[in-house]
């Protein structure tokens, strides 16, 4: 009804007569026919006969639109959106995204309900200041002009506080203060998100039509192809989706420059690296609103090309076992230092590794002085040539004395020339953000959510597993040891990782996993702790003899100087193992990984990104019905995965 409703009001908007009532008649036409006739018609080859499909918001008189002949599409179903995808691919689609839009929309929830939960606070915090001051008033006739002035501030600056050294900053764009009966009250708007590299608009149709609360979603792309993907996908999708999602063909990073502190929430999932659309995204977000951002150049940010990193990121990656979450610690490094040139900060929500991409959620706030502590929070990386020492040399530090608080440069070097386990020399990476990557707080709410709303996931299994496994990462430790290194340096045995986790957790330190990496261990143990630990082992599983300058030989030649226990404690399996709860699941599919920019050709050159199998299908020259089949088992996979 909503439909037809929209196509009278066009009529009356003056368009041709003929063309609407045809349209009209279409759209009566597909509102009868279930999805599974679509498809079916899909299926059988049918024309369907063209309608028009015209463009959804203020740009609807510049282009004309384009007759649709709904047999060249099929229908990819994910979550609660639809979206049409032309057998050409024209426009980037990867069902392999899933996991990344459902944590997304998961982060977006919690967000969404934080929001709230803060702007409650701060109005009655700010009614508390007002009482106090009325009561201050009736019993002193005469005003203290000092005292009156903040919150004749507070309530003039209608939610855009400006920052003290040491408040709370404040997130919220708020309607104007209404007054009821006599109370101040502020009312939050729905928070606008901007899907700045939107492609066919999934990933906002899937925002508006699943997530509770939401406000309106801008859709950006700079290519046009994918512009009028999305607006078909709008109005494929009714109603909410129309009223919510605006579709603009735009270069995103202008939009963002254009569109300072505007958006709640601004998502970035681009081709392969964020790193030109930082310094525009990170001016973008309101205050104590949230940048999400996802970087699939893995190869660059693992150290495949250090200097390309460097010069995308400002930092040097290692090629440690830990690369993966020093890929995540550089992509959050650098969006901080982005956001210090407007004299933001941010904070870390969560950070994740999955699949072939990093992906990280932060808060973005405005404070001069909170900005000092950025040199606090990152941190060079020493990662020993000889064995798999690893060590942290801190930008910056504090000196406190009495109230007041000093910056300075951190004292250096912290690890001498030569490493004193094995004696060979550092390479030097970073800097990388090392303070936490995730607020705990935020990961709990967001795995009880996900699990009180298992079934509007269509990737709940393996978020599920993620978001556990990241729920028992210790908090404050960057990186983690690789106890199979560990043991390929001694040419030894290994451990089994609860005997090892033993032994730390006996010696004193903690331990814990990590989701990037499932044999992964983070310890506050030090290195001469975990190589002593390591010697004890060896000297009830001996190695054989190996040439005097190996590491692995300096290394044992020292005796401990800890006894390790490696009798079983009881901590040292995880809450999840204990229980039995899956933290690391298996890809789906093969080739479950990145794909191609829409529009290009497959050549042998991307074999290593897409496998062997892709190649060959794009060289085979699949009949119209072998690729109608397919089209069908995306969309039974799809529906499947419900
Ligand atoms: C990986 S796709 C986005 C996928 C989408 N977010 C999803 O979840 O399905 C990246 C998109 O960014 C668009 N793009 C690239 N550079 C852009 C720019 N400067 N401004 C706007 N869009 C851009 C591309 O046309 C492409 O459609
Ligand atoms: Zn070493």
């Amino acid at each position: 009804m909503v439909r037809i409703s929209m196509h009278i009001l066009s009529l009356v908007r003056g368009r041709e007569l003929v063309k609407s009532l045809k349209h009209l008649y279409f759209f009566a036409r597909s509102l009868c026919f279930s999805q599974e006739r679509v498809n079916q018609k899909l299926r059988n080859q049918d024309k369907v006969q063209p309608f028009e499909m015209g463009n959804v918001e203020e740009e609807k008189g510049k282009e004309k639109s384009m007759p649709i002949d709904l047999s060249e599409f099929s229908i990819i179903k994910e979550g609660e959106a639809e979206i049409l995808m032309h057998a050409k691919n024209e426009v980037f689609y990867n069902k392999t995204q899933v996991n990344n839009r459902d944590i997304s929309i998961a982060v977006l929830r919690a967000y969404i309900s934080k929001r709230q939960q803060e702007h409650e606070a701060m109005l009655s915090k700010r009614m508390k200041s007002t009482e106090k001051i009325s009561e201050k008033n009736s019993s002193e006739p005469v005003e203290e002009e000092g005292k009156t002035e903040s919150v004749a501030h507070d309530e003039k600056s209608n939610g855009e506080c400006e920052m003290t050294d040491q408040e709370e900053p404040c997130n919220i764009t708020e309607e104007p203060i209404k007054i009821a009966d006599g109370k101040a009250r502020g009312e939050l708007k729905s928070p606008r998100v901007l899907e700045a590299l939107s492609a066919s608009g999934l990933r906002a149709l899937r925002y508006v039509r699943e997530i509770e609360g939401i406000g309106q979603v801008v859709a950006l792309d700079n290519d046009k192809a994918s512009v009028e993907a999305c607006r078909r996908n709008i109005r494929f999708n009714g109603s909410v989706a129309c009223s919510k999602v605006e579709s603009h063909l735009a270069d995103a990073r202008v939009y963002m420059l254009t569109h300072p502190k505007e958006f709640d929430v601004v998502d970035l999932d681009p081709y392969g690296s964020p790193s030109v659309f930082l310094d525009s995204a990170v001016q973008s977000v309101v205050d104590g609103g949230m940048l999400m951002c996802t970087a699939t150049d893995m190869a660059v940010l693992c150290g495949g090309n250090g200097e390309v990193c460097y010069s995308k990121y400002g930092s040097y990656p290692l090629r440690g076992k830990y690369c993966h979450e020093m890929a995540l610690r550089i992509l959050l490094a650098s969006i901080e230092s982005h956001a210090n040139r407007y004299k933001r900060y941010t904070v870390p929500v969560l950070s994740v590794q999955m699949d072939f991409y990093v992906r990280v959620f932060v808060r973005v706030y405005t404070s001069a002085s909170a900005m000092k502590n950025t040199p606090l929070k990152l941190s060079y990386v020493y990662q020993c040539t000889g064995c798999d020492s690893f060590h942290l040399q801190p930008i910056g530090r504090t000196v406190s004395k009495n109230t007041s608080v000093r910056y300075l440069p951190g004292f250096g070097p912290v690890v001498p020339q030569e490493c004193t386990d094995c004696g060979k020399r550092f390479n030097m990476g970073g800097p990388i953000w090392s303070a936490p990557i995730h607020d705990q707080e935020w990961v709990a709410s967001i795995l009880a959510d996900v699990k009180s709303m298992k079934d509007q996931y269509p990737a709940y299994d393996r978020i599920f597993a993620v978001l556990t496994t990241i729920s028992e990462e210790l908090p404050d430790i960057p990186l983690f040891l690789s106890l199979h290194n560990l043991c390929a340096t001694l040419k030894c045995t290994s451990p089994s990782a609860v005997i090892f986790r033993s032994a730390v957790l006996n010696a004193g330190y903690r331990i814990s996993g990590t989701h990037v990496n499932p044999p992964g261990l983070k310890s506050d143990a030090p290195m001469e702790v975990i190589w002593d630990i390591m010697r004890c082992w060896v000297k009830n599983h001996p190695v054989k003899a190996q040439p005097p300058d190996q590491p692995g030989s300096v290394i044992l030649a020292k005796e401990p100087k800890l006894q390790a226990n490696f009798a079983r404690a009881v901590a040292s399996l995880s809450k999840a193992q204990a229980k039995k709860v899956a933290r690391f699941l298996p890809n789906p599919e093969r080739h479950w990984g990145p794909k191609l920019r829409a529009g290009r050709q497959i050549t042998s050159k991307h074999v290593s990104l897409l496998g062997p199998k892709a190649l060959n299908e794009s060289h085979t020259g699949e009949s119209e019905e072998e690729m109608n089949s397919k089209r069908q088992k995306v969309n039974d996979h799809a529906s499947a995965s419900q």
